[in-house]
Parts: C-alpha cells; structure tokens; sequence
C-alpha cells in the first residue's frame, strides 16, 4: 500500500496510505502510537483498513443506501500537495472505479490535509461541489485512538463501560484520558461527535478485528451523520485537531 510520510525535526511522525486517504500511525515526538491499528486489518486495499482515521463520505454508517460509510475509504486518491510535516489528498469524481461514479453520480472533490504542529495533529477535511446541482452528503473522520485498557480510559472525566455507539452533539473539544496521556479532540464544522467501542461480543462478530482489541481502542469520530445539502458550487470545511497535552 503507497504511504506518504510526514515528519517534524523533533520527532512526531505520520503516515497516510493513498488508499482512503488514511492515516495509518501518527507518533508523538516521545515516540508514542497514538492511533490503534487492527493487526487482522486488510492493508493490501481489498478491504477498507480497521483502525488510523477511515475517511467517511458520501454516508454515514447505513444512513443512506450507497456503501455502508460510502466509498471514499476504500477509494485511491491523489497526493495533491507535500512538505516536511503536512500532505494534502485529493479524491474527485473522476478519480472513482466505474461502479462509485455510477452508484453516486455527483460533481465533487474532497481534500483531506494532514499537518503536524509540535504535539499535535490537524486534519482539514473539505467537500466540494464542482458540478451545477446541489447535491447531499454526509461524512467523519472515524478516529480510532490506542486506549491501554478500554475501561479504564475517560472522555471528560467519564469512564467506559461496555460496548457503545452514541451519537453526541458535537462540542469544541473532548478529552480523552488514554491511559498513556490526555489527548484534547478538537473539532470545528462538524455536528456530531460519534462514540463507538463495539465491546466483548462485537468484535467477536468483525472479522478484521482480533477478539480482545476492542480493549485497545476507542472511536470518537467529528461527524455530519445526517445528509446535508451542499449548493453547487460551494465548499463545506471541517477541521479536526489532536493534541497531546503535557
Ligand atoms: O465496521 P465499520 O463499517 O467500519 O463501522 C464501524 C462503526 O462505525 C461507526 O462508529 C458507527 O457509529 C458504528 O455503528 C459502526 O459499527
């Protein structure tokens, strides 16, 4: 799988693989993993990847009838732009197999700019109308962050408990105690904040997922769960900002 790596001089490191436009590993300069990397998941693009930052688009989950969380994860897109420490992706209707462009026939362009700042991780995800009709979507980034132990982890000071999948308004900022360091979530433009773990009996149930990793993870997703219109024309941003506090 082509990966492109970003990197800062003092250490903090990403990496996102052309497939899905995907971060697959962001390190903080102490060397640390930050995100959670399913050890069954496909890397050889026959499967969207389970774990890093899957980008959603055009739909939510089952929200729709297109492919469940639509088809820019498993999509290959364009390295548009590089530097030392930031990378811009590109994913555009003409980009799509056949099947994509057929199943969702819509002028778009998504970018997706992957910068680091010292100890932290910005993610500019834009959609935008190319074509003269108005057309509606829905979108996230499904970020899955390394927990040492699920229930021991804290999203504002609250614990895990079982398996869960809740659907939030979203809010400036989360955050999550990991375990291993206290991440500020940060979100503008986005209407949900999704939380999700499937717990003990849900990853039994998905195949790219070992049994006991769902201790390993938690998603909190920014998210535009619900379809919304987007004019021809015009341009939707959304910005999504990790950062590991000292
Ligand atoms: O298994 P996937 O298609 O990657 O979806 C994984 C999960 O994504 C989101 O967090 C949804 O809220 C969950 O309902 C879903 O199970």
């Amino acid at each position: 799988m082509n990966e492109v790596r970003i990197s800062t001089p003092e250490g903090a490191e990403a990496s996102i693989s052309l497939f899905g436009a995907h971060l697959m590993s962001w390190q903080t300069a102490d060397g640390k993993e930050r995100l959670f990397l399913s050890q069954r998941s496909a890397l050889d693009g026959s499967a969207a990847i389970r774990g890093g930052v899957p980008v959603i688009f055009p739909q939510f989950a089952t929200r729709g009838d297109g492919l469940r969380h639509g088809f820019a994860r498993t999509a290959t897109w364009r390295l548009a732009e590089q530097a030392n420490d930031w990378a811009e992706f590109a994913l555009a209707q003409t980009d799509l197999p056949r099947n994509h462009f057929q199943s969702w026939p819509r002028a778009f362009e998504l970018r997706l700019r992957f910068t680091l700042r010292g100890n932290a991780l910005e993610m500019r995800y834009t959609v935008r109308n190319t074509g003269q009709q108005d057309f509606s979507w829905a979108g996230a980034l499904h970020s899955y962050f390394a927990v040492t132990e699920f229930t021991s982890a804290k999203v504002d000071g609250m614990p895990f408990t079982g398996a869960l999948d809740d659907i939030r308004p979203a809010t400036p900022q989360l955050r999550l105690d990991t375990g291993a360091g206290v991440l500020l979530l940060e979100q503008q433009g986005f209407s949900e904040w999704v939380v999700w773990n499937p717990g003990a009996e849900g990853a039994a149930a998905i195949a790219d997922m070992a049994d006991e990793e769902y201790r390993r993870f938690v998603c909190i997703e920014p998210a535009c769960v619900d379809k919304q219109v987007l004019a021809a024309g015009a341009e939707w941003a959304g910005l999504h900002t990790i950062s590991l506090i000292p």
